[in-house]
């Protein structure tokens, strides 16, 4: 690939020019060190791309290496030169000291910026961006974490990782089910294929990024993807509250409106917006961005504080029985990841999507670590850490280590809790030490070597060998390091006694398991639970047929004109339909399960007296009201998975048997769709039925609720008589 663009000074494509030192951030596929480019002794950012983990292909990173080159604007990040060692690509460019926007937020200030600094940071990324959609690029991955930051405040868009010409095919898809980027900033049209996108895409993400550097994190940023790109299609756009954002003015709300607007074609251009007021008033970055980071330690302790942090999230995530969701969500939640997500990825998924009571649990998990790490004292960390190295020493400090994938990692780790308990306790004192910015307290604590060694154990892992790639990414540089050739590096690196010696021939994985989203087998990809039929989302040639017909979206549900023509006759208006908020059901993580709320009463154990009709209204009613409870909770259940199947699916279960056979009619001829069709139509009889039945109850219950009535009238007048009966009896 060798040398890009034409800077100046020369960098060779040789690694065992460049020493890496500290790592100063991670992504879904990269890790970046701070780096001294020995022949003139100047500091450097490498970004190490693992190869096997993102996942593109050498024709992709070609892409992205000749997007690269053509890059030449002072608010965009460039590459001096990039080439390959062993599995990792390996990025050459100017260091940013003060690193990206979101690190700069979650280390000290969770609640984001004020607005003289996010005026000026999104004026100068909106220049960015203004150059590469001139140039005819979609950015594709606008966000917090890709706005780079340098010593003296200057700014610069980074990370093409995703990027592409927007004139190749114009779409966000690498096959017919994957998509590249990362949900929370991802535009509406993106998630809704068919209709193609363009660089009003950035315009979104750009608006998204302006709410993140207001409040600290993306909008949706605490929902699973599922739960974000459902948000994304079919809740209004978000945007900054007039009664929540007082502290910001009118002219940047009006910014963030117009760039989040859900119809692309109304949403300006990028030369467009850099006009608007917002902008006339934004100061030069050297005046307002620079001394957001006047008092912060160096970038690479700021970065090491927010992997323990990191840790000890997923330390209380308890693994492995959600080891992998919970490597996700922490993923999620800290914004980091550009992700690779998959359709089959996303229907295992929505088998895990929480409902909101399921967020206030999983908000009161993160206020118990909190409460947990902060009880912890500094001594007890620190007596943990020694008790932790004198007994449970990790084989994985070795660059060839046994453990070679998350997975094994994620279970290394649980049987090893103390190491975990450990890593809450660490996070513990780096959160008593933190650097919150509140105006008094910006000490930094310098990490431990104890604190070093345990962090880098439990990230370590090492990188498979392999041979080298299959060929130069761009003509004239081929590198092929040899063994020899990197033992040299190693060797050197040994020799400079630096804390970082195993960094260059082994590029570490950090303790994010970020990368392409896989969680765990929970659900079969054929869930019949999974909502397929979202209205836009990930459909395929079927769906888009059903598309068509959408005509109202309900909750995770679209009914389709399809599924009126079936239901006409039945009057479904009368059914009570139930959010899933209301529902005392939960959806459980295994397909098609649903956990009824533990006060429920089931069926089968009613008591006999039910069955008794002179039982009393009152003894009669709880159980009635239950009934009628889960029968309308019962329909709904078939309405959804219903609305949620896929002919073909209905089609693949009745075939396993999981269902009864379809019915085939002679008109139908076997046809898919239509013997689906006809076994919906059979499910809406059944519904129609019970909901027959229900009605029958429903008067039973109303007369009984009658003589109910009747009967205390009855009691109460009787009393009265009794009681004038005494007071008579007194007087006389
Ligand atoms: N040139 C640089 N100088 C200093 N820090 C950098 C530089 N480039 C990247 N970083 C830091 O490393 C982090 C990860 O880098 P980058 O976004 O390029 O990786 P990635 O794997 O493509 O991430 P993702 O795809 O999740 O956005 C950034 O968020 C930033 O904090």
């Amino acid at each position: 690939m060798g040398r890009i663009g034409a800077n100046p000074r020369t960098y060779t494509a040789n690694p065992s020019d460049y020493k890496l030192l500290e790592e100063v951030g991670y992504g879904a596929s990269a890790t970046v060190y701070r780096a001294i480019y020995l022949p003139s002794n100047e500091v450097v950012a490498v970004k190490c791309l693992d190869l096997d983990r993102c996942n593109s292909n050498l024709d992709d990173i070609r892409r992205e290496a000749q997007t690269m080159s053509l890059i030449d604007h002072p608010n965009v990040i460039r590459a001096y030169c990039s080439f390959v060692v062993e599995r990792n690509l390996w990025v050459v460019m100017p260091f940013m000291a003060e690193g990206s926007c979101l690190h700069l937020m979650k280390i000290a200030y969770p609640d984001g910026f004020e607005e003289a600094a996010i005026g000026s940071i999104l004026k100068e990324t909106l220049k960015a961006l203004e150059y590469l959609h001139r140039q005819g690029h979609i950015h594709r991955d606008v966000k917090a974490g890709n706005i780079l930051l340098d010593t003296n405040g200057f700014v610069k868009l980074a990370d093409f990782g995703v990027s592409a010409c927007m004139f190749d095919a114009g779409d966000r898809r690498r096959s017919r089910n994957t998509f590249v980027g990362t949900p929370c900033w991802m535009a509406p049209e993106v998630l809704q294929p068919g209709g193609g996108y363009n660089s009003k895409a950035d315009i979104w993400s750009f608006g998204i990024t302006a709410l993140e550097l207001a409040h600290g994190h993306a909008p949706f940023s605490k929902y699973p993807p599922m739960k974000v790109l459902l948000m994304t299609i079919q809740n209004a756009p978000p945007g900054l509250d007039y009664d929540r954002d007082k502290r910001f003015s009118k002219s940047f709300k009006e910014l963030v409106a117009m760039c989040l607007v859900k119809d692309q074609t109304k949403r300006p251009t990028a030369d467009k917006l850099l006009k608007h007021s917002f902008f006339k008033q934004a100061k030069p970055p050297e005046l307002s961005v620079k001394k957001l980071f006047a008092d912060l330690p160096p970038l690479w302790n700021r970065v090491k504080a927010l992997q323990l942090k990191d840790a000890a999230q997923l330390a209380l995530k308890k693994m492995p029985s959600a080891e992998q969701e919970a490597l996700s969500q922490s993923e999620y939640q800290r914004g980091v990841s550009a992700w690779n997500f998959d359709v089959e990825d996303l229907k295992a998924q929505a088998s895990l999507v929480r409902d909101d009571d399921d967020l206030t649990e999983m908000r009161e998990e993160d206020e118990k670590l909190k409460s947990v790490v902060a009880d912890k004292d500094a001594s007890h960390c620190q007596s943990t850490l020694g008790k932790l190295n004198s007994n449970t020493e990790l084989p994985l400090g070795d660059s060839r280590g046994k453990i070679s994938d998350k997975v094994q990692e994620a279970e290394y780790l649980n049987k090893k809790g103390k190491v975990l308990e450990c890593d809450i306790l660490e996070s513990g004192c780096q959160e008593k030490t933190g650097w919150k910015k509140n105006g008094s307290s910006t000490e930094a604590t310098t990490s431990t070597s104890e604190k070093d060694v345990v962090l880098s154990k439990v990230r370590s892992q090492s990188v498979k060998s392999r041979q080298a790639l299959s060929g130069p990414l761009m003509p004239g540089s081929v590198l092929n390091h040899s063994l020899s050739e990197r033992g040299r590096t190693s060797e050197r690196r040994d020799n400079d006694n630096q804390p970082t010696t195993e960094m260059s021939s082994q590029v570490r994985r950090t303790p994010s398991f970020s990368g392409p989203l896989m969680l765990p087998n929970r659900a079969s990809a054929n869930s019949l639970s999974a909502p397929i039929k979202f209205s836009g989302g990930y459909r395929d040639s079927l769906d888009d047929k059903s598309k068509s017909n959408l005509v109202q979206i309900k909750g995770r549900f679209s009914v389709t004109s399809e599924n009126l023509d079936l239901v006409k006759d039945i009057p479904l208006s009368t059914v009570p339909r139930r959010s899933s908020q209301g529902s005392p059901l939960r959806k459980s993580a295994s397909v098609g399960e649903w956990i009824f709320d533990s006060k429920q009463v089931p069926l089968n154990q009613q008591p006999k007296e039910i069955n008794n009709s002179t039982v009393p209204a009152s003894v009669l009613m709880p159980h009635l009201q239950n009934l009628f409870q889960q029968t309308s909770i019962q329909q709904d259940i078939i309405m959804n998975l219903l609305s949620s199947l896929q002919p073909t699916e209905v089609v693949d279960a009745a075939q396993n048997g999981k269902l009864p056979p379809l019915p085939r009619s002679p008109e139908n001829n076997g046809s898919v769709e239509t013997a689906a069709s006809e076994r919906e139509r059979l499910l809406l009889i059944k519904i129609s039925e019970l909901q027959a039945r229900m009605n029958n109850l429903t008067d039973e219950l109303t007369a009984e609720k009658l003589k109910f009535i009747q009967l205390q009238q009855q009691l109460i007048s009787v009393s009265i008589q009794e009681e004038n009966g005494d007071r008579e009896e007194g007087v006389a």
